[in-house]
């Protein structure tokens, strides 16, 4: 069994550092599985909250060929998508999810944010009501190139955020990383507007794990470990998280300082 190759805590989130996306998403779903079948030994259901995007596609293959969760108990939310996007548009979230997690698993519910609704502001009062219908359990997350946590984006982050669910304005860089990992053919194509689960929300499950692979997040990785907390780098609030992980392969971690002087250490 693949365990992580370095692990250590920046503040009080807890990183670790595989040696291949493929070696952390089989660990990080071994993780997730024994954290469910334990929950699930103790309460009648458990709610989870999944990402969608690359970073998610191994884990949530391996957390599935692993068995041994009892599906028909477990509740799930997704945190983010695209306004005035149908369920069968080929970069909804909903798709992504639908194929990829519920018709594989059959969960006791799959509620899903309806990006095509034409009152999208009593849509997020309706998901706002359910999420908070129980504690969130577990919560999977990916990063942005731009450090974004869900769709809040810098310019829309904001830790002390009261509203549960938002209707939010997406930002260049994130829009270009939708075409640049062909979720859209061109800049234009990607929507202007996209619901999300905001940060506090997000912060209040039980329990977060973050996955942050490939090179192309070794920028942002940096900055959310040795930058400042600040909304400018939304992921960085990970760092007051202690049920938080942040999970990294050799490449994303790439810029950090150095193993001979302990990737955790500033100096
Ligand atoms: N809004 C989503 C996020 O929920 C996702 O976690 C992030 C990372 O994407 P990826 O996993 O493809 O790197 O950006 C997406 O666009």
């Amino acid at each position: 069994m693949p365990v992580a190759t370095q692990s250590f805590r920046v503040d009080d989130l807890l990183v670790q550092i595989y040696n291949s996306e493929a070696e952390m998403a089989q660990d990080v779903a071994k993780i997730a599985q024994q954290y469910l079948q334990q929950l699930l030994q103790q309460q009648d259901t458990v709610a989870v909250l999944l990402a969608t995007g690359n970073s998610q596609l191994k884990f949530l293959d391996a957390l599935i060929a692993l068995g041994g969760i009892d599906w028909s108990r477990t509740t799930l939310f997704h945190l983010d998508e695209y306004l005035g996007i149908t369920a069968d548009h080929a970069a909804s979230f909903r798709r992504y999810l639908r194929e990829r997690v519920e018709q594989r698993v059959f969960p006791k519910e799959f509620y899903y944010i309806e990006g095509d609704t034409l009152e999208p502001i009593a849509e997020c009062d309706r998901y706002t009501k359910l999420l908070q219908a129980q504690p969130i359990d577990l919560c999977c997350l990916g990063v942005g190139e731009n450090g974004h946590l869900a769709f809040n984006d810098p310019a829309v982050a904001n830790f002390q955020d009261p509203a549960k669910v938002k209707l939010v304005k997406l930002d260049k860089v994130n829009r270009l990383q939708q075409v640049n990992t062909g979720q859209f053919p061109n800049l234009e194509a990607v929507p202007q507007y996209a619901f999300t689960v905001t940060i506090p929300m997000i912060c209040a499950a039980k329990k977060i794990i973050c996955l942050a692979p490939d090179t192309r997040k070794a920028k942002i990785v940096k900055e959310i470990l040795h930058g400042s907390i600040t909304t400018n780098c939304p992921a960085s609030i990970l760092r007051k998280q202690p049920q938080a992980t942040l999970c990294l392969d050799v490449n994303s971690a790439n810029l950090l300082y150095s193993r001979e002087q302990g990737i955790g250490n500033r100096e």
